[in-house]
């Protein structure tokens, strides 16, 4: 049997990461945070002040992105770019926007294609992104489609600023969300939708945990079972 995946998609801030990484933890499978490779390409071209509409270039840059992954310690999980830790600039909304251009170009999505597909080892994976379920891991054994209102969303990403002592404006996030649903929605390539096999889960009214919940009961459904003692 191929190893086994849970595809978790969804549009911007309706929780992917924050769940995927707890059912992964669950689970005792490997996580892969798919955005994350789209913003490492959009802050690799702004460093080079590459034009974010230059698909030749940026297919080049993509299949050679020299980047890695660690689970990382007290300061949350790192991620590397030409040797250096960007995990903090890779989560800004500046970054965010520009990781969604980029993946609006066929090229960059199909030089990342390998480079996902390879985080599927066992004992399984939990992968998040706009298409997993779709294109990345059409044969996934789970997938969710986890979605929130905007307002939702805005509010909790708000939340999540002010958390981090950094300002914010409840109206500027709503509008930003907007563009990037927009543009990840209506994108000729991979646009994000669910999969015709996938679960909806609207979180609008849901607290993380029960979230959280309902898709480790998917998963146990689904004779995805967890790893003894977690
Ligand atoms: N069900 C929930 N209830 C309340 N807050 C939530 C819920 N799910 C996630 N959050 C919070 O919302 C914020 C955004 O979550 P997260 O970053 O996981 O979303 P995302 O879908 O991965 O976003 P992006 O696609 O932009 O990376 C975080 O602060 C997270 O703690
Ligand atoms: N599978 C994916 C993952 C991400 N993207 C694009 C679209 C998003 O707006 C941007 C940033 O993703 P995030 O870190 O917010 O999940 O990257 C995509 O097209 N496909």
């Amino acid at each position: 049997m191929s190893v086994p995946v849970i595809a978790v998609d969804g549009p911007s801030g309706s929780g992917k990461g924050t769940i995927s990484r707890q059912v992964a933890n669950r689970l005792g499978w490997g996580f892969l945070d798919s955005g994350a490779l789209y913003r490492l390409v959009a802050l690799a071209a702004l460093r080079r002040a590459l034009p974010l509409d230059d698909a030749d270039a940026l297919f080049d840059l993509a299949r050679n992105l020299d980047v890695h992954f660690d689970a990382g310690g007290a300061e949350g999980p790192g991620v590397f770019l030409d040797g250096q830790r960007v995990s903090s600039e890779l989560r800004t909304e500046a970054c965010g926007d520009a990781a969604s251009q980029v993946a609006a170009l066929p090229p960059v999505r199909e030089a990342l294609l390998a480079r996902q597909r390879d985080f599927r080892v066992a004992p399984g994976l939990v992968a998040d992104g706009r298409d997993m379920g779709t294109v990345v891991f059409p044969d996934a054994q789970l997938k969710v489609f986890l979605t929130a209102s905007r307002e939702e969303r805005a509010q909790r990403r708000y939340k999540q600023l002010m958390e981090q002592g950094l300002s914010a404006n409840l109206q500027s996030l709503l509008d930003e969300l907007a563009e990037r649903d927009r543009r990840d929605t209506e994108r000729v390539v991979a646009p994000l939708k669910p999969a015709e096999d996938a679960v909806e889960v609207d979180s609008t009214h849901m607290s993380i945990d029960a979230v959280l919940d309902e898709i480790l009961s998917l998963a146990a459904k689904r004779g995805l079972s967890t790893v003894p003692g977690r």
